[in-house]
């Protein structure tokens, strides 16, 4: 049993620079997802504390340390949080795995990146400063024209429970690299690194108010921060449910949002691949990584029929080597699902695909030497055809489903057979063939003999009903950005639109 050696602080909701207790002094528990058992509590906000943390926010816009900032003093701030975070690298990675079961080893891993986004967004805060103001030149005497860009105002960040500070990292620092005042909204079931985000702020002397983070439960929280009239922006990551509602809310006083939602995305794999094994590996990391709950997971296997037989008895034997354990203990590669409730999502998708027909070829239940925690045995099922649930829907948890093609022509229907579209993979020798599966893929990223690998300076995000709007890189930061266009008419000749009346 790994020790995990780390304090879980107990801390209130993070508003104006400081600690606060929520208004109606709700707390939630947090329950291990490795050992069930309750092991700290956060804050509960409510609509209340929402209100608090948007004046908060706006005074913070209205202050010259924030409002008037420019994006090199923003970016000094962003890297202070930057090296900070790898300052508490280590504990911060064992809260984040005890907190949603991560295993150790990736949340270390997210610790960089959440480092090297901020420092990234730094970067761009400071580019920031020479394209604030662009002249447009329109070959035109009478007019002098520019495009301003300025922080949006007030944003709204709401964020799920799988990767907790990564996916507040990818919104809250491209927002304060534009200079907006956000409020942070983490997932309920996975809330501690965030509240741990903001103590670092404190601790870098962020101004008051330019960062607030409520954390609570999504209805209680999340819902007053969407219709909340003076937030400008919501960005959210999180389920398709989740986001429609978002989006009818924020759509009764058009405003605009950004949805990162679910998926259920391919990975194909042709028989021209010249190394099995490098295939099955990440075959393997694109549906078991973070216990298969990733949205971008290929958890749709599209197996050539020529190879089908050999690549999955393979794939069984690198299974097997996969170790499940406390997500704690070294050379963990497969931790517990974050909460009984997805636990059991899990385990419904499975048993209703074995009603439907489908065949399970290995795992689907319940590790047998794991008595405690929500753990799933990584999952290959087999059979399947594409009008069964484990075929068309989203399982976020280490489920790989699989069907084999024949043709180019079959495997592209395949692949694109589904209501999703974040995230495609084709693993081909073939250039020229993994070219056309680029126009083909009918999805915001494509992976071409690899799954998963994730940079700050791409755009993340997906079509269809996996969202819109990009998270990372450049497109990242417009998110958070207002486009205002300036022009001046110069001249000093009359308009000459209307018949001037006769000179008084
Ligand atoms: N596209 C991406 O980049 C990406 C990344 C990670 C996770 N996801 C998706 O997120 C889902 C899993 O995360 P989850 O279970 O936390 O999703 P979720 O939708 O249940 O919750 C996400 C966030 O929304 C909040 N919320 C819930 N109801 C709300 C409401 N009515 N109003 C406002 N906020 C509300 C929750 O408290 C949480 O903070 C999966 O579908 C996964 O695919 C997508
Ligand atoms: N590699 C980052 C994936 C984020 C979505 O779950
Ligand atoms: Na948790």
């Amino acid at each position: 049993m790994a020790i995990p050696n780390v304090r879980i602080p107990s801390r209130q909701l993070y508003i104006d620079g400081e600690w606060r207790e929520p208004v109606k002094k709700n707390r939630i528990p947090i329950i291990s997802p490795a050992t069930e058992e309750i092991i700290g509590e956060i804050p509960a906000a409510t609509e209340e504390d929402v209100d608090i943390a948007v004046e908060a926010a706006r005074r913070a816009l209205a202050r010259d340390d924030w409002g008037s900032t420019t994006g090199a003093q923003r970016a000094k701030y962003l890297r202070a949080i930057a090296a900070k975070i790898l300052e508490r690298k280590s504990e911060l990675a064992k809260l984040e795995s005890l907190d949603c079961g991560k295993t150790l080893f990736e949340a270390a891993w997210d610790m960089d990146d959440v480092a090297a986004s901020f420092e990234y967004y730094a970067d761009l805060a400071e580019a920031l400063d020479s394209k604030r103001k662009t002249p447009v030149d329109l070959h035109l005497d009478s007019f002098k024209t520019y495009v301003l860009r300025e922080p949006l105002g007030v944003v709204g960040l709401i964020t799920p429970w799988n990767y907790p500070l990564l996916m507040a990292t990818w919104k809250v620092a491209p927002a304060l690299a534009a200079g907006c005042a956000a409020i942070l909204k983490p997932s309920e079931l996975a809330s501690i690194t965030c509240l741990e985000l903001g103590e670092i702020c404190r601790e870098v002397g962020l101004p008051p108010g330019a960062l607030n983070i409520l954390t609570g439960l999504g209805p209680e929280a999340g819902a007053p921060l969407v219709s909340h009239p003076h937030v400008d922006k919501i960005a959210f990551t999180g389920s398709g449910a989740t986001g429609v509602k978002i989006m009818t809310a924020a759509a009764q006083l058009v405003k605009p949002v950004t949805l990162e939602l679910g998926g259920k995305s391919p990975i194909v794999v042709f028989d021209d691949i010249d190394n099995l094994d490098l295939a099955v590996e990440w075959t393997l990391f694109g549906c078991f990584a973070n216990a298969g709950q990733v949205c971008s997971a290929t958890s749709r296997l599209i197996l050539q029929e020529s190879i089908a037989s050999e690549f999955l008895e393979r794939l069984l034997l690198w299974i097997k080597n996969i170790k499940i354990s406390d997500p704690l203990e070294e050379d963990c590669k497969l931790g517990p699902i974050v909460s009984s409730g997805q636990y059991e999502k899990v385990l419904k998708f499975i048993s209703k695909a074995k009603d439907e027909g489908a065949t399970i070829l290995c795992g689907g239940e319940r590790p047998q030497h794991m008595k405690k925690g929500y753990y799933v045995q990584p999952t290959i099922i087999t059979d399947v055809n594409t009008s069964m649930e484990i075929w068309k829907e989203e399982v976020f948890g280490p489920v790989l489903c699989v069907k084999t093609f024949k043709t180019e022509e079959e495997a592209i229907e395949l692949a694109n057979d589904t209501k999703y579209g974040l995230a495609s993979a084709i693993m081909s020798k073939d250039v020229e063939r993994c070219e056309r599966f680029t126009k083909a893929f009918q999805t915001g990223i494509i992976w071409f003999n690899c799954s998963q690998p994730t940079f700050t300076q791409l755009p993340w995000g997906g079509r269809k009903r996996s969202g819109f709007g990009r998270d990372l890189g450049e497109w990242g930061l417009e998110n958070y950005l207002n486009i205002k266009q300036v022009t001046q008419y110069t001249s000093v000749e009359p308009w000459a639109f209307y018949k001037s009346p006769s000179k008084v």
